[in-house]
């Protein structure tokens, strides 16, 4: 079996998250859900949710599905990166997204959620595409959509193709020649503790020469930008007119009419080049002359995370078989 579906950004403006319609329960309820490759826990807005937390978003109602079951016992509760969070009970459900469908599926059903999920009308929750090690479901963790849907998959993959102010498609079960250009080029993943994590072969700023260091990061579908060592951060930057690292906006931002130097970053003998446009993520307030870059530091993240910034600008697969591995193409 194989799935296709749209990744739709939830801002015309910026690509700050994309997200996917994934059908839940009998008759079928659709939420717009983000597929992120930093968690392994599929959670929804839900019935459980008090109206208070709900500000627009899609619910997902388990009494009002025949299909649903209570996992009985079982709680869950996530932090992530950025702060936000949200915990509740555990359903099991048929979940179907782009033609694919798993039954049983762990549908983490939301009791509470922090104030910057209530705030974001466009996110009805998520769908983790980690590895089932990051499930935060007790006392029994759980298996991501992915994981219970890869033995019926043609090949257990699934790819990403994200696009600028566009949508793009996360696919299930193949790899679509259409979707690129050239070669694959492969490299190992190291799973532990459950992301897909790689090494990449080094950067280059502007038309600079590649500094062929290898930097491990993350492959991350919910992050929006990217967050790399300081060296390189410090190298970026010191070619952008009046940058600074602000304490105030939380990263580097510089003079919306700066000129900015595309960024290069390799995958093995493969070369990826962000174009400068891209490198300017948006203005820190709507009209601000200032404006948030799209390359920031890990110092305080404590990975390096290679995100939607850098993964729009190929298609990208990952590779869940033994052992799992991640490809890069440009397209
Ligand atoms: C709990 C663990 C098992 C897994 C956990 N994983 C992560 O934290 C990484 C994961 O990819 C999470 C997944 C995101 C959580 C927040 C909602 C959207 C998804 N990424 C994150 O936590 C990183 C946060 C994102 O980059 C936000 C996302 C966002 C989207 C819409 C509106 C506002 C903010 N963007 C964001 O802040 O963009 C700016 C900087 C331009 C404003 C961890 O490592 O702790």
């Amino acid at each position: 079996s194989t799935g296709s579906a749209a990744a739709v950004p939830i801002n015309a403006e910026f690509d700050i998250a994309y997200v996917t319609p994934v059908t839940l329960g009998t008759p079928p309820q659709t939420l717009q859900l983000d597929f992120d490759s930093g968690s392994s826990d599929l959670w929804v807005f839900s019935s459980h949710l008090p109206t208070s937390q709900i500000r627009g978003q899609e619910i997902y109602a388990p009494n009002k599905s025949s299909t649903a079951k209570l996992l009985d016992g079982h709680s869950w509760s996530i932090t992530y990166g950025d702060g936000s969070g949200s915990r509740g009970n555990v359903y099991t459900d048929n979940v179907t997204v782009g033609g694919l469908m798993v039954e049983r599926q762990a549908i983490e059903c939301a009791q509470q959620v922090s104030s910057s999920f209530t705030s974001e009308a466009h996110i009805d929750g998520l769908v983790g595409l980690g590895f089932s090690t990051l499930n935060t479901v007790s006392p029994k963790s759980q298996l991501t959509f992915f994981d219970n849907a890869k033995g019926a998959l043609d090949s257990p993959v699934f790819t990403a193709d994200l696009k600028h102010k566009q949508a793009g498609t996360y696919d299930f079960g193949f790899i679509d020649k259409a979707k690129y250009t050239g070669e694959i080029t492969y490299v190992p993943v190291n799973n532990d503790p459950g992301y897909w994590t790689f090494s990449s072969s080094g950067y280059a700023v502007g038309s600079g020469n590649f500094s062929a260091s290898p930097i491990s990061g993350i492959a991350d579908t919910g992050t929006s930008l990217i967050y790399l060592p300081t060296a390189v951060v410090t190298a970026y930057y010191r070619q952008v007119q009046g940058a600074t690292n602000s304490r105030s906006y939380g990263g580097y931002v510089f003079p919306c009419s700066a000129t900015l130097p595309s960024f290069t970053f390799g995958v093995g003998e493969a070369r990826f080049t962000i174009p400068p446009a891209y490198m300017s993520y948006a203005a820190v307030t709507p009209g601000s002359s200032t404006c948030f870059g799209g390359l920031q530091s890990s110092n305080g993240v404590g990975i390096n995370i290679w995100g939607d910034l850098a993964l729009k600008v190929a298609f990208v697969v990952f590779n869940g078989g033994t052992p799992p591995t991640i490809g890069w193409a440009a397209k």
